[in-house]
């Protein structure tokens, strides 16, 4: 497989250190609960996330880890429990926020999608400049000069006139990203944002999040990509029949001797590898 993708420096170990610096939660889960009719698939989650961490979430399929993401920005009510984001109680005491709070923290919680969600019918540039319009308040001139500079982030200023279908899977996903970041989220959270991709653009997609983590971005990354777990990620939460069963470093959680999270590791291919600054050529 060819390794395409750009010379980063080694965000986990600043991001950690931002981290243990300021050591401000930036998402904070209580008690989740969370069932659809009998199916109970959120049992009392706890899961606490300091600035400029990045968290993978790992997890059997149907382990209720797009859920976890879900009630964080509300897309899915929780049952129990609390959630907060920054200052924003998303959910508390049985209370989810509703009308220009939830705007709020939609515009504090950024969300990157397996399947990217991008118009159609507008171009990348569009895509990214419609948030910066309708939610930063910014005129046309400078939401599409600032699109540009997200563009470029992510490394598609040269693909700015096309529209989603002349893109590569990779490069609507990338496009995504760069339309979450519009918005100067506190946290970026990411549902098997390579899932539908192939192994080359996945590479390129991971690197751009390695890339915003090193810039201090709080991450919440459910995945299958061990890779990225393992190598960017300062954190892994294993989730398992609605309960969290591993919460560590990867280190850790990839030694790990339950059982389940032996044979999760087991099971899943590290993947493709993301290149280094130490890589050769
Ligand atoms: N809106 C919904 N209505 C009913 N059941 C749902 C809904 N959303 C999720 N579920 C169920 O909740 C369980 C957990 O789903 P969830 O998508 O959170 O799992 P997951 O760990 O993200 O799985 P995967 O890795 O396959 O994406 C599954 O049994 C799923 O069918």
């Amino acid at each position: 497989m060819t390794r395409r993708g750009v010379s980063l420096p080694d965000p986990a170990a600043s991001a950690r250190d931002r981290a243990t610096r300021t050591a401000e939660l930036a998402v904070q889960v209580d008690g989740l609960c969370k069932s659809f009719g009998t199916n109970v698939v959120l049992d009392g989650v706890d899961l606490h996330v300091t600035e400029g961490q990045v968290v993978s979430i790992l997890g059997r399929s149907g382990s209720g880890k797009s859920t976890l993401l879900r009630c964080i920005n509300l897309l899915e009510i929780p049952d129990g429990g609390r959630v907060q984001v920054g200052r924003h109680r998303a959910f508390d005491n049985g209370h989810a926020l509703r009308g220009n709070d939830l705007v709020k923290l939609r515009q504090a919680v950024g969300m990157v999608f397996q399947s990217f969600h991008l118009f159609p019918h507008l171009t990348a540039i569009e895509n990214v400049a419609l948030p910066l319009m309708q939610l930063r308040g910014r005129d046309v001139s400078k939401a599409i000069a600032e699109s540009l500079e997200l563009l470029d982030r992510v490394g598609l200023a040269e693909k700015s006139k096309q529209a989603p279908h002349q893109l590569s899977g990779g490069q609507q996903q990338r496009v995504a990203i760069a339309r979450a970041l519009a918005v100067n989220p506190k946290v970026l959270l990411f549902d098997e944002p390579t899932s539908a991709l192939d192994p080359e653009s996945t590479v390129d997609v991971l690197n751009v999040m390695r890339n915003i983590s090193s810039d201090g971005m709080t991450m919440i990354v459910v995945t299958h990509e061990l890779s990225f777990a393992t190598e960017v990620s300062n954190r892994i939460v294993m989730i398992d029949e609605g309960k969290v069963i591993e919460d560590g470093s990867p280190t850790s959680v990839s030694r790990s001797t339950n059982p389940r999270t032996a044979s999760f590791f087991k099971f899943f291919d590290r993947g493709p590898r993301l290149r280094r600054d130490d890589d050769q050529p």
